[in-house]
């Protein structure tokens, strides 16, 4: 377990974080969800004993992070944002040099070595220095020093930056199996990632917590929640909004340009409009090239909570 007390970090007079809490448990993927400058990096360079914070308390698995460094730092596997290493030494070298960190010795460091160059696959640049790899190759031998040490908790900062989609998608499917005995925290951008990978998901800017919630319950925040999509290739566009409009329970349309125009219909609170739609359209005979209901869109909730058009959830 990881629990966060109202942690907070100064930089001379400005506030980076501003009294964060929360807690997380084994088989949980937390995704730090925030614009630039929000205190991701901030929060996850104070949890993993990396920077001090100047309030609040930080616990790693029973380990005070600030009491018993040493005995939490143990417990944690951490990639820092942009996964610095030592450019000159080659990832044979520099696996073998936290391995010596770490404690691992004989053939458990072997065993290791091989395990984590296999995952992250990394046989082809072994013996290259780390300065002179692309930047998806030394992002993964971040992630690979991260997890050398089989560690119960794994924070890593923005861990598929940089990796082109087949790597992105591997990190992806290496992070959902390890999280399940473990405790991860990752910080992203990208919104995909979040319904890809996390169980839940803290939205934080300004330093503080907007949204604490799994990414089904952000996207049920949404106004796209149960809206009605469709592309109505034939018909004319002034047509098509009006007829759409008047259907009970719309509480807007939305017209965007796509092999035709795509219609998306706004519920009012809680109205399923699905069945109407599919009247409508068989009334009218219209040919129709899409039709879904949406389960939500993270990135409208993501805008309207960073602009505060939707209520925050922790004060
Ligand atoms: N050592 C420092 N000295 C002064 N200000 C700092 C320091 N480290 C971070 N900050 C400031 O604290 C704020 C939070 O930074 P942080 O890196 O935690 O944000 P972030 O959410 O990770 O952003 P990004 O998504 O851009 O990586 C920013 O305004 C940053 O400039």
């Amino acid at each position: 377990m990881i629990t966060i007390d109202n942690l907070k970090k100064t930089f001379g007079r400005f506030t980076a974080v501003d009294g964060i809490t929360f807690s997380v448990g084994p088989g949980e993927v937390l995704g730090f969800l925030g614009p630039n400058g929000a205190g991701k990096s901030t929060t996850m360079k104070m949890i993993s004993g990396f920077i001090k914070p100047t309030s609040g308390a930080v616990s790693v698995c029973g380990h005070d992070v600030l009491r018993d460094p040493v005995g939490a730092k143990r417990m944690l596997g951490y990639l820092p944002e942009g996964a610095p290493a030592y450019g000159e030494m080659t990832p044979a070298r520099f696996l073998d040099f936290i391995a010596d960190i770490r404690g691992l010795k004989g053939d458990d460091k072997t065993v290791r070595i091989q395990h984590v160059v296999e995952q992250l696959a990394l046989e082809s640049v072994m013996h290259q220095s780390i300065d002179t790899l692309s930047k998806g190759f030394r992002r993964r031998v971040g992630i690979a020093q991260a997890i050398l040490h089989d560690p119960a908790v794994l924070i890593l900062d923005e861990p598929t930056d940089g990796l082109d989609p087949n790597q992105k998608h591997q990190v992806r499917e290496l992070i959902r199996s390890l999280s399940k005995e473990k405790i991860v925290i990752i910080s992203t951008h990208i919104l995909e990632e979040v319904t890809a990978v996390c169980t839940r998901a803290i939205v934080i800017a300004g330093g503080r917590v907007l949204a604490d919630a799994s990414p089904d319950e952000l996207e049920r925040r949404s106004r796209y929640h149960r809206a009605v999509t469709m592309i109505l290739p034939d018909v004319v566009q002034d047509e098509a909004k009006s007829c759409l409009g008047q259907l009970p329970g719309v509480a807007g349309v939305e017209v965007g340009i796509d092999q035709g125009a795509r219609y998306t219909l706004l519920p009012e609170a809680n109205a399923d409009l699905f069945p109407a739609v599919n009247q409508l359209l068989q009334e009218k005979g219209w040919s129709v090239e899409e039709l879904y209901v949406e389960r939500g869109r993270l990135d409208d909730v993501f805008r309207m909570l960073t602009r505060g058009e939707l209520q925050r959830e922790v004060a």
